[in-house]
């Protein structure tokens, strides 16, 4: 890692307001690296410029520390694709208990890889769809945080993440700036899953106009057992 490198993640933790430990940033550099060797041969991601990836997987990955207080709790990451935002979250949060989910096998074996180089523990990559998952009695209503990021529209998003949160608990999705729309079209979703939206907290990245909005959504009631409904049926026929 050199000198630059290390001042750019500096520059960003420190936007962030989070204090990083020398022996976190060295498991950032060695997520950096693996995603960039890994993408060689499996589908990752299309941003691999050093600076680009700090700042649009991992610090947007972290933006929700801004929200909430993670460490310690149990949270599941659906649709975590190439890690995002559950390594990330967890680096910072050793104590938190994650499970990342992905219905990708190849990007289930990367994470495995991830988080035996990073000597990640509390933590597990499951290969799953999240509408099996959701009906999984191991999984279902057991998380106080689910968080999702880049996956599904806000209602389709909803059937999958809301069944796997405890009551009391948050699903978190990471949007887009302008969410409006979205969220006009998924308050009925929300609600019959067991939903209630609190607020919605927006953010744009340090010296960019990428914006980013977090809808905070608290499990006030439990989710009827028949949700998530098969696999394909949210995506296809979201509940409205
Ligand atoms: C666009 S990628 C986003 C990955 C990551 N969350 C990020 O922000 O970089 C969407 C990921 O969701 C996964 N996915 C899509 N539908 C899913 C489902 N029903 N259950 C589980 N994973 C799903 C895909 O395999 C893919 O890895």
């Amino acid at each position: 890692m050199t000198t630059n490198n290390i001042d750019i993640l500096d520059k960003y933790f420190n936007w962030l307001e989070i204090d990083v430990k020398d022996e976190y940033k060295n498991k950032f550099f060695a997520f950096y690296e693996m995603l960039i060797e890994w993408n060689k041969n499996i589908n990752l991601t299309a941003i691999t410029d050093f600076n680009d990836v700090i700042l649009k997987h991992f610090v947007d990955s972290l933006l929700i520390t801004k929200v909430v207080q993670l460490d310690n709790k149990k949270i599941i990451d659906i649709g975590t694709g190439a890690g995002f935002p559950g390594i990330p979250i967890k680096i910072i949060n050793p104590k938190a208990e994650i499970v990342l989910v992905d219905s990708l096998n190849k990007r289930v074996n990367f994470l495995n890889e991830v988080i035996n180089k990073l000597e990640l523990d509390k933590i597990r990559a499951v290969h799953s769809r999240a509408e099996d998952i959701g009906q999984n009695r191991i999984y279902r209503e057991k998380y106080d945080f689910c968080v999702s990021r880049a996956v599904a529209n806000l209602a389709t998003l909803s059937e999958y993440c809301l069944p796997l949160v405890k009551k009391d608990g948050y699903f978190i999705p990471y949007k887009s700036g302008e969410i409006n729309d979205e969220i006009n079209n998924a308050t009925k979703a929300v609600k019959i899953l067991g939903g209630k939206i609190e607020k919605v907290p927006h953010f744009t990245l340090l010296d960019t106009d990428i914006n980013r909005s977090f809808v905070v959504i608290k499990k006030e009631k439990k989710t009827p057992s028949i949700y998530p409904r098969k696999a394909g049926k949210p995506s296809k026929e979201p509940l409205s």
